[in-house]
C-alpha cells in the first residue's frame, strides 16, 4: 500500500531510516477517523469502474471515468469545498450491494491485512446511502457484515450523518444505529460528516440526544473551515460528542470547553494540508494539543484522494522538520495510545 502514498506523508516517509518506519510500522496504532468511500483502494475503483463501463450508459460513463482519472492522476484542491465533487463517482460505482461490500472488504484489507498491518484496531465510518438496489438498512448491514467478519477487537463501524440530511432521514440513520446495535451488531458510534458549509446544525440536537441515549458514541466535524462559525461550534459542543474531527479553528471558548472535557481530537495531517484549510505543518492545530497534552487520534479521513496512509500519517509526525513535525520516538508511542485509549468499541 505505501506505494500508492504520494505527496506529504510520502516525503516524510522518504525521510525516515529503517529503523524509524519499522517503530511506527510496530506501534499499536487505532485508525478513528476513515471514510469508507474516501477509502478505496485506487485499483480496486479501477477493476470496478472497467466492470462499470460495460454495462451503462455514456453519460454516466464519462462522470466515472472524469473521477477516475483524477484520482489516479491525484486531486489537487484550490479549496475544501471542491474535494466533495470527487464523490458522485465514487458513488456511481458502490451502489450495488455488491460493489459495496467488495469496495468495503478491500478498504478493511488495505488497514487490517497483512504482515504488519496499518493498524491495530479501525473505526471504520459509512453514511448510509439509499440506492436503486438497496435500502439504507441494507447499505449499513452489507458494511457490517464485512466489518464482522474481523474480530471486535480490530474492527467497528460508525454511522455517518450527512450535514445535508433533512431531520426525517437523520431520525432514520439514528434509528437504523440504534436497532443495529440493540441486535448486538458492531455499531459503535455517529459522526456528522459533509461538506462543512451545507445544512443548519439547529435541527440535529435531538438526533445526537437519541444516538447517546443509545450508548452510542458520538463524533462531529467540527469548524473545519473558517466559514463554520463560532455559535455553530458552541453548539455543536453543547451535543456533549466525544470525539471530534478535525477541530481546526477552534476559538478560546471553544478550546477552553474541548480542554475541559478532555475530547479526543481527530487529527488529519495531510487532508488539512491538501484541502489547504492548514498551510504547512508548522502551523497545524496539533501543535497546540501537544503542547496541552490533549487527547489526539492521528487518523487518514480519506487515503484515496489524499494519497496517504496511516503509517504516513505517522511518519509526519516523526520525520525532521519542515517534512514532519519532529517529535521523538517516544512523543509518538504516547499519541498511538492516545489514539487506542479513545476507541468506541
Ligand atoms: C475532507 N474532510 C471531510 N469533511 C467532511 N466530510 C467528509 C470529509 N471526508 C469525507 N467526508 C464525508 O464522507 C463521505 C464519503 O464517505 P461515505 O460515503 O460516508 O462512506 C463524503 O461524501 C463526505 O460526506
Amino acid at each position: 500500500m505505501e506505494s500508492e502514498i504520494a505527496g506529504p506523508a510520502a516525503a516524510a516517509l522518504a525521510s525516515l531510516n529503517a529503523s524509524q518506519i519499522a517503530f511506527i510500522a510496530g506501534l499499536p496504532k487505532a485508525e478513528l477517523h476513515a471514510h469508507l468511500n474516501g477509502s478505496i483502494p485506487i485499483s480496486e475503483l479501477q477493476k470496478m469502474a472497467h466492470e462499470y463501463f460495460r454495462t451503462s450508459n455514456k453519460s454516466a460513463s464519462d462522470v466515472v471515468q472524469i473521477g477516475i482519472t483524477k484520482l489516479q492522476e491525484g486531486v489537487v484542491l484550490d479549496e475544501i469545498y471542491d474535494f466533495f465533487d470527487l464523490f458522485p463517482a465514487i458513488y456511481a460505482l458502490t451502489s450495488s450491494p455488491a460493489n459495496l461490500r467488495r469496495a468495503t472488504r478491500a478498504v478493511l484489507a488495505q488497514f487490517l491485512d497483512g504482515p504488519t498491518p496499518q493498524c491495530a484496531y479501525l473505526e471504520l465510518r459509512s453514511t448510509p446511502r439509499e440506492t436503486p438496489e438497496m435500502s439504507k438498512m441494507e447499505y449499513v448491514r452489507a458494511v457490517l457484515d464485512e466489518v464482522e467478519k474481523y474480530p471486535q477487537t480490530r474492527a467497528a463501524l460508525i454511522v455517518s450523518l450527512d450535514r445535508r440530511m433533512s431531520a426525517e432521514v437523520l431520525h432514520e440513520c439514528v434509528e437504523i444505529a440504534r436497532t443495529l446495535k440493540v441486535k448486538g451488531r458492531r455499531v459503535v458510534g455517529v459522526d456528522l460528516c459533509g461538506d462543512p458549509q451545507a445544512g443548519n446544525m439547529d435541527t440535529f440536537s435531538e438526533h445526537f440526544a437519541e444516538a447517546k441515549r443509545a450508548g452510542l458514541g458520538i463524533t462531529l466535524h467540527i469548524a473545519e473551515t473558517t466559514s463554520n462559525s463560532d455559535a455553530e461550534t458552541l453548539q455543536l459542543l453543547s451535543y456533549a460528542p466525544d470525539r471530534l474531527g478535525h477541530a481546526t479553528f477552534l476559538n478560546d471558548e471553544a478550546k477552553m470547553i474541548v480542554r475541559r472535557k478532555k475530547t479526543c481530537v481527530e487529527i488529519c495531517l495531510s487532508s488539512n494540508l491538501l484541502c489547504k484549510t492548514v498551510a504547512k505543518l508548522d502551523d497545524h492545530h496539533i501543535r497546540y494539543y501537544l503542547r496541552q497534552d490533549h487527547p489526539i487520534a492521528i487518523c487518514t479521513d480519506d487515503t484515496l484522494p489524499f494519497r496517504t496512509s496511516l503509517l504516513g500519517e505517522y511518519a509526519l509526525l516523526l520525520a525532521p522538520k519542515p517534512l514532519g513535525l519532529g517529535l521523538s520516538e517516544g512523543e509518538v508511542r504516547r499519541i498511538a495510545d492516545m489514539g487506542m485509549a479513545a476507541r468506541f468499541g
